[in-house]
């Protein structure tokens, strides 16, 4: 379990957060929901110890690796997309093991055809499936991923799930998913966390296997 224990956080005048607590279970998906600037960027980049607190304590992430998906992909426009997921695998792994591993995760997200191709060539959905297999093959112990899905259009959202499934069940990991749509929130977390207020606070967690169907959980998120 990650915990975070009577968290303060501030900008300046701004207090994001006052005493602020939530655990994110191991190897599961957790979902931060909430409306833009309520804090859910920040309570991810504090897991991530990109951000500073003012008060509380962090445990769980002793020695962590991450990755991360952004609503855009982040790629090296001059690279390859073979060398785009080399890119972060160098330092850990010799070529031969390197070449397997992104081998598999190039053809998970079916973009075998295309591992030479540059970024600046590939439609949006592609290079966001890049950017997927680049944080699946990185051998992290969390994966941060914040609105990855926002802006596409129906069709490749739905591509994008259908890829992120694969690699999760592939190889699943601690995962904070950031995002303000009910269905991805409903399709894809383990434990859906709605944040509201400011300060933030958590006005109701919602553990996706204690209901029977999903539109309960929809008719749950639409009163927030
Ligand atoms: N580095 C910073 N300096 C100053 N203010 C910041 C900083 N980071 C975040 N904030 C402020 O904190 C508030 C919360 O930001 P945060 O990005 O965590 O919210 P969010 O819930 O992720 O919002 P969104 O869904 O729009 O991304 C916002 O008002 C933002 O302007």
């Amino acid at each position: 379990m990650i915990e975070l224990k009577n968290i303060s956080k501030n900008f300046d005048d701004l207090q994001l957060l006052k005493d602020f607590n939530i655990g994110f279970k191991k190897n599961e998906i957790s979902c931060l929901f909430g409306p833009s600037g309520v804090g859910k960027t920040t309570i991810a980049n504090i897991v991530a110890k990109l951000v500073s607190v003012e008060s509380g304590s962090i445990s769980g992430i002793e020695n962590s690796l991450y990755s991360y998906v952004f609503q855009e992909p982040r790629l090296l426009e001059w690279y390859s997309v073979y060398d785009n997921i080399d890119f972060v695998l160098k330092d850990l792994y010799d070529l031969k093991e390197r070449k397997k591993i992104i081998s598999s995760y190039i053809d998970m997200v079916e973009l075998r055809e295309y591992k030479d191709y540059k970024p600046k060539t590939l439609s949006g959905g592609m290079a966001q499936r890049v950017s997927l297999a680049r944080a699946f093959a990185y051998p992290s112990d969390i994966l941060i991923m914040d609105e990855p899905f926002k802006g596409l259009d129906m069709k490749l959202k739905q591509e994008m799930i259908l890829s992120f499934q694969k690699l999760w069940q592939e190889s699943n990991r601690t995962v904070i998913f950031i995002t303000h749509d009910i269905d991805e929130a409903i399709l894809l977390s383990d434990t859906i966390f709605i944040i509201k207020n400011r300060p933030a606070e958590i006005i109701k967690t919602i553990n996706k296997q204690t209901y029977s169907n999903f539109d309960d959980i929809k008719k749950i998120l639409l009163t927030y």
